[in-house]
């Protein structure tokens, strides 16, 4: 499942080396950021500077967590994240705590991107560096152009979205849209189908 945040009130507990990605990844996905610690990275608090997330400088106490969508346990103390994952769970609220694989309702997984072409690899807590290598590994695999093809693939599929009636037929188009030999536009099956059947009828 990816997640998209647009607008979710997110709260990060803890405000050091390893909240400081877990923020900047929420942020990403469109998250309203609010963080709570007693003292915070250098980026974390450039971030509070410039308003793009709200940080309350002081310990975290249970009722922090009342209207938020998710929330990041990432303190360097086990016990004051465990209290986080305990008072979020009582509050129906998801909870990540970075020290306690059991205590997490997500994972943070390791991403190989390309635009939005993503990739994301989760071994459930058993091993982080597992993760990391083969996003390592992928990264090396995946052709540096794939975003933009999936931008013209993107593109050409809602054409054959509009050309084609829902069957068989178009779910062929999309098939072999997504084939990496039709990615160039010239020599594209889809494309010049999808362009005959265009001439033919200007409506669609
Ligand atoms: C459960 C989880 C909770 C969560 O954070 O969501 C979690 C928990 C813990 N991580 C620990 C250690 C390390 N974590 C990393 C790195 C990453 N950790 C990430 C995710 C997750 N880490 C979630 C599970 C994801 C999964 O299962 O795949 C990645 C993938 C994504 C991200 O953080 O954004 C990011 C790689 C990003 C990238 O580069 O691609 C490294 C590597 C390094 O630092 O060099 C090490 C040292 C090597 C090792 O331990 O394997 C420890 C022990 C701490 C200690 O006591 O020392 C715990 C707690 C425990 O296991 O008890
Ligand atoms: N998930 C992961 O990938 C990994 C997780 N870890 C775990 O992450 C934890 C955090 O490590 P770092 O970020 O390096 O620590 P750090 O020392 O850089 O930051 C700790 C943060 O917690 C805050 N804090 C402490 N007590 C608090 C309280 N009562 N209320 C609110 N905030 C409080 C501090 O103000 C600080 O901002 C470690 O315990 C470690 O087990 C470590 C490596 C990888």
């Amino acid at each position: 499942m990816f997640l998209r945040l647009d607008g979710r009130p997110c709260l990060v507990v803890g405000a050091g080396t390893i909240a400081a990605p877990k923020i900047e990844s929420l942020l990403r996905a469109g998250g309203v950021v609010t963080v709570v610690a007693p003292r915070a990275s250098e980026r974390v608090m450039q971030r509070a500077e410039n308003s793009e997330i709200t940080w309350f400088q002081r310990e975290f106490t249970d009722a922090d967590v009342a209207g938020y969508f998710l929330v990041i346990a990432a303190t360097d103390i086990q016990a004051v994240n465990h209290r986080v994952a305990e008072a979020s769970r009582a509050a129906g609220i998801l909870c990540n705590s970075v020290d306690d694989p059991p205590d997490c309702d997500f994972f943070y997984p390791s991403v190989v991107r390309r635009g939005d072409l993503q990739i994301a690899i989760s071994t459930a807590g058993k091993s982080p560096a597992l993760s990391q290598q083969l996003r390592e590994e992928i990264d090396e695999m995946l052709a540096h152009d794939a975003g933009v093809w999936l931008d013209q693939v993107g593109e050409t599929r809602l054409r054959v979205l509009k050309a084609y009636p829902a069957g068989e037929e178009r779910k062929a188009a999309l098939h072999q849209l997504a084939r990496r030999e039709s990615c160039d536009p010239q020599a594209c099956p889809v494309q010049q189908t999808l362009d005959r059947l265009l001439a033919k009828d200007g409506s669609r």
